[in-house]
C-alpha cells in the first residue's frame, strides 16, 4: 500500500524532519498538556506522545540524522522477515505470573504489595499513564494509592509526600510521574524516594549500583528492564555480541547500556554527537533505540538477522487514523522488519512492557520488605 509506505519511512528526508515539523506545527489539542504552557520534557523518550517540546531534541537529531549517510541504499532482502516481538503479548504473560505470586503472598503472610504514585500537574498523557497503572495494578492485585497535586504545587509539598510514603508500611513502590513541572528539580525529588521503594529505578544510589560490578540496584528501571526482559524470552543471546543503543537518557539509553553490559554484551552507545551512527549501528546483533525521532533507525541501519528493540513512541499526523495521529518507533518498522531477525512493534512492545515491570518491581519491594521468599 502506497500511502502506508509513504507515510511511514520511504521518504527519509520527511521522517527525518517529522519532529521538526511537529514542533513547528503542533497536533491536535488532545497532545497538549493544559492548562497552561507546554512543559518541557525532561524525559524526553517515554514522554513522547507529547511533541509540542521536541525542538531542541529534533534539532539535535537531525544533526544526527544528517550524519549518518545515504539511508536509501537499504539492504532489503526481499524474502526475509522477521519475527516479531509481542510485547503486549509477553507483558500480559508477566502479569498474570506477578497476579499469581501476589495471591500466594496474601494467602501466606497476608501482605498485599501497595504502589503510591505521585502526579503533579494536569498533563493529559500524563493523566493517561497514571489512570493505565492503576487499572493495571488493580487487576493484579496491587493496591494503589494516588496523590494529585496542582501544576503550581511546591517542590516541598511533593517531597512531603514522597516522606509520607517513605513512612507508610502499606507502600512497598513510590512512583513520581515525569516529566514534571518546569519550577520543580527532579533530582531533589527523585533523592527523596527511599532507595528500598523506588520502583522506577531513578535514584541515584539504584542507577549508581547498576553501573558498579558485583553489585545489585534495589531496583532496575522498568523500561529497560522490559526491554531485556523481551531479548531473554525471545531467545536472544546476549553474551558476546555486539550490542548498540541509541539514546542515551537517564531513564532509557544508558540504563539499557549498563543492563546489556552487565549480560556480557559489548556495548556502544550512538547519540546526537556521533560521527557515523549508520556504521556503528549496522555493527551490531543487538539494537536498543531510545532517542525519540520517529523511524530515525533505516533498514540500511540494520546488519541482516539483528534483534531490535524499539522503545519509541511518537506520534505521527495521520489523518486517515480515528485519533489523527498514530504511533511509531524510532525505528523505520517497515524497512527493518525486512532486514532483522526479530523486531518489537510500536505499539504492542515494550510500552507495555514497562507497566508490567513496574508490577513486577512492586511485588519484588513488597517480598523483600517482607522477607517473603
Ligand atoms: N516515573 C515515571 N515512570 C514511567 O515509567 C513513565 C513516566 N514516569 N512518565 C511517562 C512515561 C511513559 N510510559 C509509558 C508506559 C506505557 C506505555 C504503553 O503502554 N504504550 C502502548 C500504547 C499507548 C497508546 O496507544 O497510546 C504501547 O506502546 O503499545 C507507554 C509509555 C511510562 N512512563
Amino acid at each position: 500500500m502506497a500511502s502506508t509506505i509513504l507515510s511511514d519511512c520511504s521518504s527519509c528526508a520527511t521522517s527525518r524532519l517529522l519532529p521538526l515539523r511537529r514542533a513547528l506545527h503542533p497536533p491536535p489539542p488532545r497532545f497538549r498538556p493544559s492548562p497552561g504552557p507546554a512543559p518541557l520534557p525532561r524525559r524526553p523518550l517515554l514522554a513522547a506522545v507529547t511533541p509540542l517540546p521536541l525542538l531542541p531534541r529534533a534539532r539535535r537529531m537531525a544533526a544526527l540524522s544528517a550524519a549518518a549517510s545515504s539511508a536509501d541504499s537499504a539492504t532489503v532482502l526481499a524474502d526475509a522477515s522477521a519475527k516479531i516481538i509481542d510485547g503486549k503479548l509477553v507483558a500480559k504473560q508477566i502479569r498474570e505470573e506477578v497476579g499469581v505470586e501476589i495471591a500466594r503472598m496474601k494467602d501466606a503472610i497476608g501482605v498485599v504489595p501497595g504502589l503510591a504514585v505521585i502526579l503533579v500537574g494536569s498533563r493529559k498523557d500524563s493523566q493517561t499513564y497514571v489512570r493505565n497503572k492503576k487499572k493495571a495494578c488493580d487487576a493484579v492485585g496491587i493496591k494503589s494509592y494516588e496523590v494529585n497535586l496542582p501544576e503550581d504545587a511546591s517542590e516541598y509539598e511533593v517531597i512531603k509526600h514522597i516522606a509520607t510514603f517513605n513512612d507508610d508500611p502499606s507502600v512497598h513502590g513510590i512512583l513520581v510521574q515525569l516529566p514534571l513541572p518546569h519550577h520543580m528539580n527532579d533530582e531533589n525529588i527523585l533523592n527523596a524516594v527511599s532507595i528500598e521503594k523506588d520502583v522506577d529505578g531513578f535514584h541515584p544510589v539504584n542507577i549508581g549500583r547498576l553501573a558498579m560490578q558485583g553489585r545489585d540496584p534495589f531496583f532496575v528501571p522498568c523500561t529497560p528492564k522490559g526491554c531485556m526482559e523481551l531479548l531473554h524470552r525471545s531467545g536472544v543471546e546476549i553474551k558476546g555480541k555486539r550490542a548498540v543503543v541509541i539514546g542515551r537518557s537517564n531513564i532509557v539509553g544508558t540504563p539499557a547500556a549498563l543492563l546489556l553490559q552487565k549480560a556480557n554484551a559489548t556495548v556502544s552507545i550512538v547519540h546526537s554527537k556521533t560521527k557515523n551512527p549508520e556504521e556503528i549501528t549496522r555493527q551490531a546483533d543487538i539494537i536498543i533505540a531510545a532517542v525519540g525521532v520517529a523511524n530515525l533507525v533505516r533498514g540500511s541501519w540494520i546488519k541482516p538477522g539483528a534483534a531490535i528493540i524499539d522503545v519509541g513512541i511518537n506520534p505521527v499526523d495521520d489523518p486517515a487514523s480515528p485519533r489523527g495521529y498514530r504511533l511509531v518507533g524510532d525505528v523505520c518498522f517497515e524497512e527493518a522488519s525486512k532486514v532483522a531477525g526479530a523486531i518489537t512493534p510500536v505499539p504492542g512492545g515494550v510500552g507495555p512492557m514497562t507497566i508490567a515491570m513496574l508490577l513486577s518491581n512492586t511485588l519484588d519491594s513488597a517480598k523483600r520488605i517482607h522477607k517473603f521468599k
